[in-house]
């Protein structure tokens, strides 16, 4: 070009993109980062406690760097991988070694397949299925020994949390009534390949046994109640005409079908089925659950006045109340109860049937 100047193209370089070591790229939105420190993946194991006679089912094996370690420990490994590509180099990974015979790979989404037998579980998982997939382990029978899974470190914590914490939330006492949970270590993002946003800790869940007799269904409607407003008092949150009618409601269904007490506790005795509600009830279980923070700024709001309070005297109120005042809960916050299970037990839940 005559008198022009000369433009210098630059080199618009793609971004960096993290690949394993058959140069596939990893993909973000499964998920996929994998363990790259031998020490850490040692210690996982060693904390789980595999027996020689366990069958181990691990999630998301991806490259198989934990699946190596679990199939020198384990009497077989089942693992259940969402991605062909992973599925491809875990079976060329393990191919024509000792370990081949022990290792069985389900390619599919773990959310959607049906487990197989397994006593423990252990596993790097991509955090965006942590609610669901916790819920559908503890749903799943026959039940396993423990589980020791890497979680994004706020959910581990909110996993683990006690009456009174910050993080204690509906997560953590539908956990907690299920499962006994424990936190085992924390993990730093740079232990991953590529490195996560966030960082992470493993936990160990053991399955409750035997589970307490509670419908799941009717447990979860009524935390669901205590913990929308988790810092109000139950005695405020219980008073509201909104939750008396729909407790009233679901009182007389219940009169009407004419189960008694105890009758409903044996249909409800602990059945996977039923377990398996919670697992369809997570979606609003995980990290996104914002509902519990709303109550500090809202705590100056008189809002028996905005909502309504049920007239004294209405003898289904009454009943309620007496409930609450029976266990000494009207003055007491969700968020500060000694335990969700024991407090709101199931001899006292029975009234507030959802
Ligand atoms: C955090 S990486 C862990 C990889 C490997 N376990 C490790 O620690 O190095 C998560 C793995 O889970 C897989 N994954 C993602 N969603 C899944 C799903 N719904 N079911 C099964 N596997 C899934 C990903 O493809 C990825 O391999």
């Amino acid at each position: 070009m005559a008198g022009g100047k000369i433009q210098k193209k630059r080199h618009q370089q793609a971004p960096q993109q993290q690949r394993w070591g058959g140069g596939v790229p990893f993909e973000k939105s499964k998920g996929q980062h994998i363990l790259k420190n031998p020490m850490l993946v040692e210690t996982i194991v060693q904390k789980s406690g595999i027996k020689p006679t366990d069958v181990v089912l691990e999630i998301g094996p991806g490259t198989g760097n934990l699946t190596k370690k679990l199939l020198e420990v384990a009497k077989s490994v089942v693992a259940v991988e969402l991605d062909p590509r992973m599925v491809l180099e875990l079976n060329r990974r393990f191919q024509g070694t000792p370990h081949s015979s022990r290792l069985k790979v389900i390619q599919g989404d773990v959310l959607k397949c049906e487990l197989p037998y397994f006593d423990i579980c252990v596993a790097n998982i991509p955090y965006q299925i942590s609610s669901p997939l916790t819920f559908k382990l503890l749903a799943h029978r026959p039940s396993f020994r423990c589980a020791v899974i890497m979680f994004q470190r706020e959910f581990a914590m909110r996993l683990v949390a006690n009456p009174g914490d910050n993080l204690y939330c509906r997560l953590s006492v539908n956990t907690q009534l299920l499962a006994r949970v424990f936190h085992l270590l924390k993990v730093g993002r740079n232990n991953f390949r590529p490195p996560p946003k966030v960082d992470s800790s493993v936990v160990r869940i053991e399955p409750r046994r035997p589970l307490p007799p509670v419908s799941f269904k009717e447990w979860d409607g009524l935390m669901r109640l205590c913990f929308n407003r988790k810092n109000k008092t139950l005695g405020s949150i219980f008073r509201q005409k909104s939750v008396l009618s729909l407790l009233e409601k679901n009182y007389k269904t219940l009169q009407a079908l004419q189960l008694t007490q105890k009758e409903q506790m044996e249909e409800d005795k602990v059945s996977s089925e039923d377990v398996a509600v919670l697992a369809d009830m997570v979606e609003d279980l995980g990290m996104g659950n914002n509902s519990d923070e709303k109550d500090d700024e809202e705590m100056q709001v008189d809002d028996t006045d905005m909502v309504g309070e049920a007239s004294e005297g209405s003898s289904f109120k009454d009943k309620v109340l007496g409930v609450l005042r029976q266990g000494d809960f009207v003055e007491k916050r969700a968020a500060k109860l000694t335990q969700g299970q024991e407090a709101l037990g199931p001899s006292k839940y029975s009234v507030f049937v959802f």
